[in-house]
């Protein structure tokens, strides 16, 4: 009997590997028009009930960070979770660069690499793909809803036809943005002559959550220090995931992977080092943090789906919220004189864009500390 196929689970599963099958069972469903089908159980580490298997992780003394950070008591060993890491502000300003700074030149995105067609026009300079969605939809409905946006502008129409200019750089296309050490999809792996300067708050937000891992100390100068030298951004839509994968492309697996949350909610697939591994799926909500380090640096992971605004989630148990430690870490300063800069029909157009997308920002370690730069042709798998 042992042997025998499960009468309950239909014959064609039966060779899918334990990641797959989650994935299947909480991929959003195509035939749902409104994307806001049942959400079957998840991990909710805002709400960590009892035999969830979570479990409180204590502060190596040196943590830049504060907060209340969790594991897990006997799976994913070395995974650590940071519910609501990220103020509201610091969310807002770090979309905000997001759509506009980090995905436009220097930096690498997968638009570079979509070759432009015939009824495509080119973006003049002044014109970022954050300020074409802007103007695309920014509209007079903001008058509706109270807020007086003086200065909203009509999508930007040919004179000549009657129809929407299609710029070739757009928000619509972008999926991610690579910093530092571009990501070199095609060939899998970093090298030296791909490289855009690191945004200095990624490299910062890195060090600091980074330091909550007892393989980083940033206060010393030596191997484990927490050296951010890569990011890449996903931009991903109601229609997104992200299939499993392993960022096994670093040459130094010692250093996490640091990865923030942005805009809507996400059904995040963490497993183990391999496919066939248990899968937990985790609820990711706007500011958590994720650290695949240690024992899941290597683990397979991806994003099943995004979480649509209609669908009413748990509320996030009080003692998450973030203002009372985010005064006892560096993340406010870091952002105080830039939050300034953001104007309100920004901050009403990236809330906007929130609703209806997530960001995550992933940021890296590519070298060992005695390594000074990639090895040329070095082929990393
Ligand atoms: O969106 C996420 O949370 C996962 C992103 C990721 O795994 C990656 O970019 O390698
Ligand atoms: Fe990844």
């Amino acid at each position: 009997m042992k042997n025998e196929p499960k009468i309950d689970e239909p014959k064609n599963t039966q060779n899918l590997t334990a990641y797959k099958r989650m994935y299947n069972r909480h991929r959003r469903r195509p035939q749902d028009p409104n994307f806001s089908d049942d959400i079957p159980e998840l991990l909710d580490f805002c709400n960590p009930s009892a035999n969830t298997g979570i479990v409180p992780l204590s502060q190596p003394s040196h943590a830049q960070y504060k907060g209340p950070i969790f594991g897990f008591r006997d799976k994913h060993p070395g995974f650590i979770y940071i519910p609501q890491a990220l103020s509201k502000d610091v969310q807002l300003q770090l979309a905000y660069q997001s759509v506009s700074e980090f995905c436009e030149k220097p930096h690498r995105t997968n638009i570079d690499m979509i070759p432009i067609k015939e009824n495509e026009v080119e973006n003049q300079e002044s014109e970022t793909m954050w300020k074409l969605w802007k103007d695309a939809n920014v509209r007079d409905d903001f008058e509706e809803n109270e807020m007086t946006c003086k200065s909203s502008k009509k999508q930007k129409i040919s004179k000549e036809n009657d129809t929407k200019v299609r710029y070739y750089r757009s928000m619509d296309k972008l999926s991610w943005a690579t910093h530092g050490y571009h990501y070199d999809w095609t060939a899998r792996a970093y090298n030296e002559g791909m490289k855009s300067p690191m945004p200095n708050v990624l490299s910062t937000l890195g060090s600091i959550f980074a330091s909550v891992d007892p393989a980083c100390n940033n206060k010393d100068t030596d191997n484990s220090k927490f050296n951010a030298s890569a990011t890449i951004v996903n931009y991903y839509t109601l229609r997104s995931n992200m299939g499993g994968h392993r960022d096994d492309l670093e040459l130094d697996f010692t250093k996490p992977v640091v990865s923030l949350s942005l805009g809507l909610p996400a059904v995040f697939l963490l497993g183990g080092k391999t496919k066939e591994d248990e899968v937990t799926p985790i609820l990711v909500r706007p500011g958590d943090v994720m650290l695949l380090a240690g024992g899941s640096r290597l683990a397979f992971h991806g994003m099943a789906r995004l979480i649509p605004e209609q669908v009413k989630l748990p509320i996030v148990d009080s003692c998450f919220s973030c203002s009372d430690h985010e005064k006892d870490n560096q993340i406010c300063t870091l952002f105080s004189k830039e939050n300034n800069d953001i104007d309100e029909e920004q901050q009403i157009t990236i809330c906007r864009f929130l609703k209806s997308h997530r960001i995550n920002i992933n940021i890296r370690q590519v070298l060992p500390h005695n390594m000074k730069e990639v090895p040329p042709n070095e082929k990393h798998l």
